[in-house]
């Protein structure tokens, strides 16, 4: 069974775990307050940005000239995307390019982005690429999830989880061209690296709940500070 077959099988129940979301729920039914979605906007941009120097590392990893131009392909839509959603920024939350650099991590999202980052080091298109994988399919997954439901049609709500569109579904679409990078390189490697590429991608589906979930509780490092501090914290993960 080529890997991105078993990866995409045991990522099943962390798919349906997020489409339970009360996050994501709220989103359909136009229930989150202003303050969860503020939250989640700023931390999600903030993770959009960190994604560009995955893809970047995706690049330079690449082993043929046509992986790099795919992913070149896929850098240029991310700083597309990027530039319109900094320039969409109501006013109450300005953020341009030399701010994204500076939007304070919370917790979830600091943990989320050190673990794709932590695949950098390795050098190996087959050990990158699934940490950021994961989110592109189960943001693609949960888009026609969302799709598929009566959810209110109203905006800012309307707006979320809208990510798809041609250049990510299909058979040429980015998704399936990196499962089809995932099972070429996975020929040459070891079952060992083999498991842990799926491990990766598994965390990574892990931690898109952690993200809904923090979004959701509006949680920062001042709830873990005054939780491990005051010692009055109840269950924050
Ligand atoms: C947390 C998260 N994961 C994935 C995506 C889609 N790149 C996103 N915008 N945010």
């Amino acid at each position: 069974m080529p890997l991105s077959q078993d990866i995409l099988f045991e990522a099943q129940p962390y798919l349906i775990a997020s489409e339970k979301h009360p996050f994501v729920q709220g989103i359909i039914h136009a229930t989150l307050s202003s303050e969860q979605l503020r939250y989640y906007d700023e931390q999600d941009i903030a993770f959009e940005y960190n994604e560009v120097g995955i893809i970047n590392a995706l690049i330079n990893a690449s082993t043929t000239t046509e992986q790099a131009l795919l992913f070149h392909q896929r850098q240029a839509l991310q700083l597309t995307m990027l530039r319109d959603w900094l320039d969409r920024e109501p006013k109450s939350m300005p953020h341009n390019w030399e701010t994204l650099k500076q939007t304070p991590i919370q917790p979830i999202n600091q943990l989320y982005r050190q673990h794709m980052s932590a695949t950098i080091q390795t050098h190996s298109v087959l050990q990158i690429l699934p940490s950021f994988a994961a989110g592109e399919w189960l943001y693609i997954e949960l888009g026609k999830f969302v799709a598929g439901q009566a959810r209110v049609d109203k905006e800012p709500f309307r707006s979320f989880l809208t990510m798809g569109g041609d250049a990510f579904l299909g058979p040429n679409g980015f998704i399936q061209q990196f499962f089809n990078i995932i099972d070429h390189e996975a020929q040459s490697a070891t079952p060992r690296e083999q498991e842990q590429a799926k491990q990766t991608f598994l965390k990574s589906c892990l931690l898109e709940w952690y993200f809904f979930d923090a979004a959701y509780k509006q949680l920062t490092w001042n709830d873990w500070q005054q939780a491990a501090l005051k010692g009055d914290g109840g269950p924050l993960l």
